[in-house]
């Protein structure tokens, strides 16, 4: 073999381990992301950067993710900088499950969504609010189970255009409505929801019962709703310090404004004028761990981690993604150590109903 043929062979073996890497080999899961769309959302690719340090000022003033007025704002950044990598590398379902023996991650995922929708008891073709929607896995999963209309809402606009692209794809569009809003001051009128739901995107308030309060205005009386909320459990002890870390790790790591204790969820709810119909950690057992499945992850991640660096250093990922990935890694292990130590949980299920009648009448 001459030497030009060597150096052939050599750059065309290379070639296709670098695209069996980054392109067969693919993410944590598969889902029609690719790491070669990775994008900051709605940011341009040469400010992610300087947007990932700006979410991070966010921490260093505290005080200014307290004042509700900021806290949509921090979100959106939030969700231009995570959409693509959680889409990646997640699927488009953006929340836990309890992992189920003998199913795939994809089912569990599913069943934990349409357990939310049972509850609710809507009927095919009757209106349902997804507050806090993501790209619409949920939504999607909801709709075709129940037949109901769902309308989602969420904060950050690359996510309506991805959440509308994957309903006109999955043949779910004339089921599924997606507005781009914030869930604290919604563009529906009084009373015009059969139902509603929110599945891990209530914490991202900065206080529970301005979003409760304005779920609780577009429902229809009589109605339920059902939220998966993320709360530090009877386990959690503030003077214990590696429980406070592990919850600021958290809460760094997901554009949390501030974790809720569990006791104070139902309070909230009543408070608005809700009844409390049930209240559940879907988290304790029998449920098994939804942690294992970011444990599980772990390899990937590090595989992950090379292909973002070397997409982001041959320019195709947005300079910051690195450090947005880096960010992930590291929220993985503590929202690990929140499940393990039992502190927290990201499916505290409360069960609402709007009276018939609200008790000033
Ligand atoms: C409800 C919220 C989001 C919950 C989860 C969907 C996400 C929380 C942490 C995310 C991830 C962590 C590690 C990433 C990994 C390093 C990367 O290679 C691939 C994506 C991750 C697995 C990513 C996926 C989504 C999460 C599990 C919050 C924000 C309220
Ligand atoms: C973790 S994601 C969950 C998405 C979806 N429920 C799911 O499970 O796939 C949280 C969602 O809440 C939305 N959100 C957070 N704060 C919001 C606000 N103030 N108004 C509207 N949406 C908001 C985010 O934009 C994001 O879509």
């Amino acid at each position: 073999m001459d030497s030009v043929t060597l150096y052939c062979t050599a750059a065309l073996v290379a070639a296709g381990g670098i695209y069996w890497f980054v392109c067969v080999l693919g993410p944590a899961e598969r889902k029609g992301k690719r790491a070669l769309d990775l994008s900051g959302g709605s940011i341009s690719a040469e400010n992610v950067k300087d947007n990932y340090n700006q979410y991070w000022s966010f921490f260093r003033k505290p005080k200014e993710i307290e004042t509700a007025e900021k806290v949509p704002d921090f979100v959106d950044t939030f969700y231009n900088l995570v959409t693509d990598i959680y889409e990646w590398g997640w699927g488009q379902s953006f929340h836990f499950s309890p992992s189920i023996p003998g199913k795939s991650d994809k089912d569990a995922t599913r069943i934990h969504e349409e357990m939310a929708v049972d509850l609710i008891k809507v009927k095919p073709g009757q209106k349902i609010l997804d507050a806090g929607c993501g790209v619409g896995g949920p939504m999607r999963a909801i709709a075709a189970h129940s037949k109901a209309h769902v309308t989602g809402i969420t904060i950050n606009d690359y996510q309506v255009k991805r959440a509308k692209l994957h309903n006109k794809k999955a043949g779910l569009d004339h089921l599924c409505d997606v507005v781009c809003g914030n869930f604290l001051q919604m563009p529906f009128d009084d009373n015009s929801f059969d139902g509603a739901y929110s599945i891990e995107a209530t914490c991202h308030a900065p206080k529970l019962e301005e979003v409760y309060a304005e779920i609780y205005r577009v429902m229809k009386p009589g109605s339920l709703y059902v939220s998966y909320e993320w709360v530090t459990t009877d386990k959690y002890r503030d003077e214990d310090e590696e429980h406070r870390e592990v919850i600021q790790g958290i809460e760094r790591g997901d554009a949390l404004p501030g974790m809720r204790r569990y006791s104070d969820i139902a309070a909230a709810a009543r408070r608005v004028g809700f009844e409390v119909v049930q209240e559940k950690d879907l988290a304790k057992p029998p449920a098994k761990p939804w942690w294992n499945r970011l444990k599980m992850g772990r390899i990937a991640y590090w595989r992950n981690h090379v292909v973002v660096v070397v997409l982001s250093a041959v320019g195709i990922a947005p300079k910051g993604t690195v450090d947005v990935h880096e960010m992930l890694f590291k929220t993985a292990d503590y929202l690990s150590r929140g499940g393990e130590t039992g502190i927290f949980s990201p499916m505290h299920m409360i069960l609402c109903r709007k009276p018939e009648k609200a008790s000033s009448e």
